[in-house]
């Protein structure tokens, strides 16, 4: 039987050697050689990944069976979608985009998104739509490494990217704290629900799936605009 901590020591190994903050294009953009239009790129596209997370949630609230798991979970779509207009993650999505240079009914029209950005999304939400709890929790744990990522972007935006309002980078700002939240969450739930070697094994693969599909993302907005 593999102990606990050896669980805990391979969902941490996979969420930091398979992480997007290695991609070309993230080491690119916290390198500060980004263009304007690269970095406005990446904004649209992300933000096509941003719209869905609270899809994805809701699969997974949909999947839990007792009141205190669904209540917590449910506060996670609260985060993105705020409890009022003008308010939680999407919208500020919304004003790091304005604070780069695109209207928000652009973003919101979905317009330029790539298709290799669909097709990662797509299979994000489907794999925690289809997929039991267990897996669809542990996809989640690259929020493990995204604290990490989204304070060094901060920094490298301050300082490489003065012509983007600093205000703009309120979403990165309040992500930090909700990240770690979220992924202590979830991480306490995957080690105690992943009780058999089999069960350790698809919660290793459920987190390694996704980061493929941050990877997948990146290599699509890599690769440039549709001609
Ligand atoms: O900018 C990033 O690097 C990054 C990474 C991740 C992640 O690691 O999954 C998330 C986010 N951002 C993010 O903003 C976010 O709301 C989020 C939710 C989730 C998830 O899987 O539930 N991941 C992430």
């Amino acid at each position: 039987m593999i102990p606990t901590a050896t669980l805990e020591d391979r969902l941490r190994t996979v969420a930091r050697e398979r992480y997007h903050d290695r991609h070309p294009f993230n080491i690119r953009m916290h390198d500060g050689t980004l263009t304007p239009a690269e970095l406005r790129r990446w904004v649209l596209n992300r933000f096509h990944y941003q719209r869905h997370i609270p899809v994805k949630d809701a699969h997974i609230t949909a999947k839990l069976t007792t009141p205190a798991l669904r209540r917590s979970w449910l506060r996670r779509i609260q985060d993105h979608d705020g409890a009022a207009d003008g308010e939680g993650g999407i919208e500020r999505w919304l004003r790091l985009g304005e604070a780069v240079g695109l209207e928000r009914e652009l973003l919101l029209s979905g317009d330029g998104v790539l298709p290799g950005v669909r097709l990662a999304v797509d299979g994000y939400v489907n794999f925690c739509r289809l997929r039991s709890p267990l897996e669809a929790v542990a996809a989640s744990l690259t929020e493990l490494s995204a604290p990490g990522i989204m304070t060094a972007r901060i920094a490298a935006f301050e300082r490489h990217y003065d012509w983007i309002d600093r205000e703009g980078l309120e979403y990165f700002r309040t992500r930090v704290g909700q990240g770690s939240r979220d992924s202590a969450e979830a991480l306490a739930l995957v080690l105690e629900w992943a009780r058999t070697p089999e069960e350790r094994q698809l919660a290793v693969d459920a987190l390694a799936f996704k980061c493929d599909v941050l990877w997948s993302l990146l290599d699509a907005v890599d690769g440039g605009d549709r001609p």
